[in-house]
């Protein structure tokens, strides 16, 4: 990866040599690699069974997980936040684990519908939920940097299984939740 971005410096016809981006092909590979880490994890490492039983049947809900992915056509970042809910059937997920499988899937090449998607079907996997429902707002600099350049557009993607999707109550309570 390091000599990958050496030829990009080159290519773009910067100088390689210069004392200022001496390092920067090893520096860009350490980041582009801290980027899409999530390919270095898988579900069942991250979640660590921190599953705990609970008779709690009622909707939880964590707001506002920060998100940080690369776009699979541009590879330039997206940022947004995820929502996350599911109505527990006798056991619950650690807080923490929810945000750690959001990133576990943000760190990888992704177009944000798919990312919805996979964030959903891995807590539905993991927590045998009754239901789970996503929504992710997020805004893509590949189209504020360059290409269209609109600054204040952003999009709102959602995943809804089990009876998030059935069921028009348990959807609607989670969106306004959420709103
Ligand atoms: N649906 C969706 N589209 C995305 C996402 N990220 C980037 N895109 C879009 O992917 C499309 C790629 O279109 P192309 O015409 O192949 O590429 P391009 O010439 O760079 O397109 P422009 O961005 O319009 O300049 C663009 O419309 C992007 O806005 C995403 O997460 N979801
Ligand atoms: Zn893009």
């Amino acid at each position: 990866m390091e000599q990958a971005f050496a030829h990009i410096i080159t290519s773009i016809g910067e100088n390689l040599g210069r004392e200022g981006l001496r390092d920067t092909p090893k520096r860009a590979a350490k980041a582009m690699s801290y980027l899409t880490r999530g390919y270095q994890q898988d579900l069942q490492e991250i979640v660590n069974n921190a599953l705990f039983p609970s008779e709690n049947s009622e909707m939880v809900i964590v707001r506002n997980i920060e998100l940080y992915s690369l776009c699979e056509h541009h590879m330039l970042p997206f940022i947004g936040k995820a929502h996350v809910a599911y109505i527990p059937k006798g056991k619950v997920l650690g807080l923490s684990k929810v945000a750690r499988i959001v990133d576990m899937f943000a760190r990888r090449l992704q177009i944000q519908e798919n990312l919805t998607k996979e964030i959903a079907e891995a807590v539905f996997q993991v927590t045998e939920a009754a239901g789970v429902g996503v929504v992710i707002e997020a805004q893509h600099m590949c189209m504020m940097m360059r290409g269209v350049e609109k600054q204040n557009a952003s999009m709102t993607t959602s995943m809804m299984l089990g009876n998030f999707r059935t069921d028009e109550r348990t959807r609607n309570e989670f969106l306004s939740l959420i709103r």
